[in-house]
């Protein structure tokens, strides 16, 4: 070793010493809040206001998404030690659903793996699970039905929302692509990957393409079949010991999970909110129009409206509206109120601070 890299090193392992004697004093801190505090440990707008302004005050060389995840490992070891939580979300172990957990929560949390979302909106509801991730709509697939059919009929609240940029892999017991015989993977996720799978592997033809459930459950197959590959999130090779063969081989590079946290907390106001609300309105002309007046009037920002089936009706619907802002704001509330007089149904799902 030369004498200048033994020097940087020096400064390096000085730096962190400091670091290490500040993360104690931090964790001491939030201790002694856990203490103090009456009621939840877990409190999302004030997590999103420390990451905010870090990310403001960050003058590089590290990128504001690195300084996120950094200070979310942070924040998720500060937060343990007042209390670990326990996060429900889709399973098996190294889905896109346990990607988004690790996102929001950080590893220093215990997590549960359920089958379905029905499982993860009981988990919750039971107590089994202090939270739950789910996913509620992809950027290239649309809505997912069975959440927004259980948020209209659960006692829980949307406490947050994750967005995952939902990146594909080729994994398998080694690296040679020209080994690969077979290809496990769940129908979308193959879809999503033809167009590279077609000009990475010129004999796609011979290969055999096997239907998973899941991309974790890909993943899980090709673990134990040695020619074989699957198409999954980087989280699945960690956890089934799968060498990756190639990175990001999606065909829509911007694809997006949006992935909501449910619990049965009030979020306060963190300064940049979102709502989450679900209406009716009676089947006549310009029912919705009329509905959406008072958004208009208040300033309020929509950024998704998705209707579905109410299930009570033929041809009734509840619609789902997202708009910026937290209820407790007060050109929110007074929409929310007019919202409510004109509306045949409304419920308020949530206010929570918006994706990072
Ligand atoms: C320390 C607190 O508790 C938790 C941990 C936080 C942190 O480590 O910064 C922030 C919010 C809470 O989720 C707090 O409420 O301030």
């Amino acid at each position: 070793m030369t004498e200048q890299l033994k020097q940087l090193r020096d400064k390096i392992d000085a730096i962190d010493n400091e670091l290490l004697k500040l993360i104690n004093a931090r964790a001491a801190l939030a201790q002694e809040i856990g203490r103090r505090k009456n009621g939840v440990t877990y409190r999302p707008e004030r997590e999103s206001q420390v990451l905010t302004r870090l990310q403001q005050s960050n003058s590089g060389p590290l990128t504001s998404e690195r300084v996120t995840q950094l200070f979310t490992e942070i924040i998720s070891a500060c937060r343990a030690m007042e209390e670990p939580l326990t996060i429900a979300y889709l399973g098996p172990q190294g889905t896109f659903s346990e990607e988004a957990v690790t996102k929001r929560f950080g590893n220093t949390v215990l997590t549960l793996a359920c089958h379905t979302i029905d499982d993860v909106f009981r988990e919750v509801e039971s107590g089994s699970a202090h939270y739950g991730v789910v996913p509620v709509e992809n950027s290239t697939e649309g809505a997912v039905g069975r959440t927004m059919d259980l948020l209209l009929q659960t006692p829980l609240t949307v406490c947050g929302e994750i967005e995952l940029a939902v990146h594909q892999y080729l994994m398998a017991q080694q690296s040679d692509l020209a080994a690969i015989q077979k290809i496990y993977s769940h129908p979308q996720s193959f879809a999503q990957c033809l167009g590279w799978l077609k000009t990475h592997l010129p004999n796609l033809q011979t290969i055999a393409r096997i239907d998973a459930a899941s991309n974790a459950d890909a993943a899980s197959r090709a673990a134990t079949d040695q020619n074989a590959a699957a198409i999954a999130g980087k989280k699945a090779a960690a956890v089934f010991g799968l060498t990756i063969c190639a990175k990001n081989i999606e065909d829509e590079p911007n694809n997006t999970t949006r992935f909501l946290v449910i619990g049965t907390q009030q979020v306060s106001v963190s300064g940049k909110d979102k709502t989450s609300i679900v209406l009716s309105t009676s089947n006549r002309p310009g029912a919705i129009h009329e509905l959406l007046a008072p958004l208009a009037r208040y300033q309020v920002s929509m950024t998704r409206l998705e209707s579905r089936p109410s299930r009570k009706g033929l041809w009734e619907y509840v619609f789902f509206i997202d708009i910026e802002g937290h209820q407790e704001n007060e050109n929110i509330a007074k929409a929310l109120e007019e919202l409510r007089s004109k509306a045949t149904f409304l419920k308020i799902l949530g206010s929570y601070p918006a994706a990072q």
